[in-house]
């Protein structure tokens, strides 16, 4: 972003990319009405708060996707913790966001990084080249199940709207996911895929036999139940 109006809440806050008078760097109308064309242009002007210096060890091609695919990742890895010291942090998509994302991870002394990946070609790429400690293909079943409930957080930048269901049963008890892929079809996730039994919470309940089904029916109207009726009908049948 090369602007914003620097007097809302979203912008006292440091949030300026919320801010409604926002100009972003690219395809963005600027105050003086010009449209702005990012890094197509040979001059751009800014706000001084919104440029950063490159430290002279930082080579300017490299560093360039970092203000997109570099921001949008450590961004909320930073927020949520993910890749904190000693911590199992999953990588889904080994791409633009993706290879950076295990860089961080690295960089903020994560215990453990795997990236969880559609393609196997990129196996040694993830170990090797990356540093990686291992790599997942997800289309492996065994794989996937040798890795399930092992994660503290995963960062998902798969670019298709692939079932989430498989990757969350990486995830331990309170792990969390970031979605920052962007696919072109609605995410579906069944809430009963989030739902977990840690705590050993459960219900207060009246276990009553099939033939009390409706003296219970009858409780239940009145509201006279603490508080759930339980049928139990292995019993019932045994004893029938
Ligand atoms: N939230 C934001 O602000 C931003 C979001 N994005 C979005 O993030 C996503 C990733 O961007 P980028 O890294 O540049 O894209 P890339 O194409 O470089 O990488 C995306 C990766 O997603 C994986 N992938 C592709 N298809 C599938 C599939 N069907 N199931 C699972 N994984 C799949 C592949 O990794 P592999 O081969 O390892 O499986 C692929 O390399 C895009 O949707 C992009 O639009 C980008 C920038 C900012
Ligand atoms: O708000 C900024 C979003 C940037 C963005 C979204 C999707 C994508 O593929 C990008 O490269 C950038």
């Amino acid at each position: 972003m090369v602007n914003a109006c620097r007097a809302c809440e979203s912008c006292e806050e440091g949030a300026e990319n919320y801010c409604a008078r926002v100009v972003l760097t690219y395809n963005s109308r600027d105050r003086d009405g010009a449209v702005t064309r990012g890094g197509y242009s040979d001059m751009v002007v800014a706000d001084a708060r919104f440029v950063v210096r490159f430290p002279d060890a930082l080579p300017l091609d490299a560093a360039a996707p970092l203000l997109c695919a570099g921001a949008t990742v450590y961004a909320p890895m930073r927020r949520h913790a993910l890749g904190a010291p000693g911590s199992h942090v999953g990588v889904i998509g080994l791409g633009g966001l993706g290879h950076v994302a295990v860089k961080f991870a690295r960089a903020f002394g994560a215990g453990k990084v795997t990236v969880i990946s559609t393609s196997p070609a990129k196996r040694e790429e993830a170990l090797e080249r990356l540093g990686a400690d291992a790599f997942v293909l997800s289309t492996d079943a065994a794989e996937m199940k040798a890795a399930a409930g092992t994660m503290h957080g995963i960062v998902n930048t798969a670019s298709a709207a692939a079932s989430l269901h498989p990757y969350l049963a990486l995830l331990k008890p309170h792990g969390k996911m970031i979605l920052l892929g962007i696919p072109d079809k609605p995410l579906q996730v069944s809430a009963f895929a989030l739902i977990g039994a840690e705590h050993g919470v459960a219900a207060d309940v009246e276990v009553i036999g099939a033939g009390e089904v409706n003296a219970a029916m009858e409780r239940l109207a009145k509201g006279d139940v603490r508080y759930r009726f339980v049928i139990d009908v292995g019993n019932t049948l045994k004893a029938d």
